[in-house]
C-alpha cells in the first residue's frame, strides 16, 4: 500500500485553511479558501502541501514521482466532512412511527405513549453487542460512501448503566476496526425509561453516580450530553448533569430547545458546552448568549423536514455571530437520513445558508463542534489527509442539484477509501 498520494489537479479545491484556531463566524463562514486547479500531496497520512500541480512537483520531485496519483480534472475537492451529531449506534428502525405521524400524531405524542426513544431504547437493549456492531458499521459504510470521514457518535439507547456502556463499546470498537474516526458521546440522560418515569430525579441520580463514574473510568465518551426538553429533562436536572460531567472531564454539549423554547441555549452558555444542537426554538437571549460564549450551534434541518417543523433560525444565529455547524442527527425517529449531502442542500434551501456557508458547516465549524479541528476539516499541511472528491465541475453545483450522493472519491489518512463510488476493501 502507497504511503504516498497526489490528489491532482481538482478544478476546484476547497482548502477551508484559516479557520482551525477559532470557528468561523459572521462573514469569515463565506471564506472557503478556493484554489483553481488546485493539489494536495500526502505522506503517512498527513498532507504536506497543498497549491497547484506545478508547485508541488518543484517543491517534492521525489515524493511526486512516487506517489499514487489521482487525477481530480473537473471534479470538486473538500476536506472529509464531518458529521457532528449521530445517534449511530442503536438497533431497528421506526417507519410505523413514521405513518403515524403523517396521519398527525406528534413526535412527543408517540414518545409519551411509550414509542420513540422508548421503542428504540427496547429494541438495543435486547441486541447482542455483535448485531449492534452489524447495524451500525453498515451506517457507517454509507456515511463513508456518501464522503463523511468523522462522526460524532452518542449512546443514549441504552438507559442503564449496562446497556449505555454496550453502546459506547460498539462505537469504540467500530472506531478501531472502521477508517471512519469515530468521536464518542456518552447521552444517558436521553429519556426518564419508561419503568422509572414516576421517578425522574432518581434516574439523574443514577446518570451521576452511577453511569457517568464507570464512562469516564473506561474513557469511553469525550462529551456528555442531554436531551433538555420539556417532558424530558428539565434546565435544572440538565445543568446538574452536565455539571457532574465537568468533574469528570466531560465536555458538555445539549440536545436544545427543539420542541418547545426551553432555555437550552442559555444553560448552553452558563455551562461552556462545546456545542447546542437542534435550536429550532432557540430564544434570542439565547442565541446572543451563545455568540458571546463560543458555543457552536449544531443545526440539524434533517429532523425539521422529517417532523415537519418549523426550520431552525440559521441566518440570524450567523447574523448574530453563531458559528454554525451542520448534521444528520441520523437516528431512526426523527431523521434517519445518512447524506450530509442532503443536509446541505437543506441548510441553503429551508435555512437561507449560502452555499459556501453549508461547506463551512460541515467541515472546520463541524470540527470545531467535536473539538477536533486541530487534526481534521481543513486541507492544510499538518492535519490528516481526509479528503472528499466530488463529481461536480463546482462547489456550487453541490447544492444545486440537491439529494444526491456526488461522491467519487474518498481518502482517510492518506488511503484510498472510496474509488468511483464503490468502498474499497483491502
Ligand atoms: N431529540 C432527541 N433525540 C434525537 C431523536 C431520538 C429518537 O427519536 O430516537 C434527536 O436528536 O432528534
Ligand atoms: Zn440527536
Amino acid at each position: 500500500m502507497s504511503n504516498t498520494v497526489f490528489v491532482k489537479n481538482a478544478a476546484q479545491l476547497i482548502t477551508m485553511q484559516g479557520h482551525s484556531e477559532k470557528p468561523a463566524k459572521r462573514e469569515a463562514m463565506q471564506n472557503i479558501g478556493l484554489i483553481e486547479n488546485g493539489s494536495v500531496l500526502a505522506k503517512d497520512g498527513k498532507i504536506i502541501a497543498v497549491g497547484s500541480e506545478a508547485e508541488i512537483r518543484n517543491a517534492y520531485p521525489e515524493i511526486v514521482v512516487i506517489a499514487k496519483e489521482v487525477n481530480a480534472k473537473g471534479k470538486t475537492v473538500t476536506p472529509g466532512l464531518i458529521d457532528p451529531h449521530t445517534h449511530l449506534v442503536h438497533a431497528g428502525t421506526r417507519e410505523n412511527e413514521y405513518a403515524m405521524r403523517l396521519k398527525g400524531k406528534t413526535y412527543m405524542d408517540i414518545m409519551n405513549a411509550g414509542g420513540g426513544i422508548h421503542a428504540t431504547t427496547e429494541a438495543t437493549q435486547k441486541a447482542s453487542f455483535e448485531q449492534l456492531y452489524q447495524e451500525s458499521k453498515k451506517r457507517l459504510d454509507t456515511f463513508l460512501l456518501n464522503g463523511v470521514t468523522t462522526v460524532e457518535a452518542k449512546s443514549g439507547y441504552g438507559l442503564t448503566t449496562e446497556h449505555e456502556i454496550k453502546q459506547l463499546e460498539v462505537a469504540e470498537k467500530l472506531n478501531q476496526d472502521h477508517v471512519v474516526d469515530i468521536v464518542s458521546t456518552f447521552m444517558g440522560a436521553h429519556a426518564v425509561p419508561i419503568s422509572e418515569k414516576d421517578q425522574p430525579e432518581e434516574f439523574v441520580d443514577k446518570v451521576i453516580n452511577e453511569m457517568l463514574p464507570k464512562v469516564a473510568e473506561r474513557h469511553l465518551a469525550k462529551f456528555n450530553d442531554v436531551f433538555c426538553e420539556r417532558g424530558v429533562f428539565t434546565p435544572e436536572q440538565s445543568r446538574r448533569i452536565l455539571e457532574a460531567g465537568k468533574q469528570y472531564g466531560l465536555i458538555p454539549k445539549i440536545h436544545a430547545d427543539e420542541i418547545e423554547p426551553y432555555g437550552g441555549a442559555e444553560l448552553a452558555a452558563e455551562v461552556g458546552a462545546i456545542s447546542a444542537d437542534h435550536l429550532l426554538k432557540a430564544s434570542e437571549a439565547g442565541i446572543q448568549q451563545m455568540a458571546e460564549k463560543d458555543v457552536v450551534g449544531v443545526l440539524l434541518p434533517g429532523t425539521a423536514f422529517f417532523l415537519m417543523a418549523e426550520f431552525a433560525q440559521a441566518r440570524k444565529m450567523i447574523d448574530s455571530g453563531v458559528a454554525v455547524a451542520l448534521s444528520t442527527d441520523a437516528n431512526p425517529g426523527s431523521s434517519p437520513t445518512l447524506s450530509l449531502q442532503f443536509i446541505m442542500n437543506l441548510g441553503c434551501l429551508k435555512m437561507g445558508m449560502t452555499p459556501e456557508e453549508v461547506i463551512t458547516a460541515t467541515t472546520m465549524n463541524a470540527a470545531h463542534a467535536i473539538g477536533s479541528a486541530h487534526e481534521v476539516g481543513s486541507l492544510e499541511v499538518g492535519k490528516k489527509a481526509d479528503l472528499t472528491i466530488f463529481d461536480v465541475p463546482n462547489y456550487l453545483t453541490l447544492s444545486y442539484q440537491y439529494g444526491m450522493n456526488h461522491v467519487d472519491t474518498v481518502i482517510k489518512n492518506g488511503q484510498i477509501v472510496v474509488e468511483h463510488r464503490h468502498l474499497v476493501t483491502s
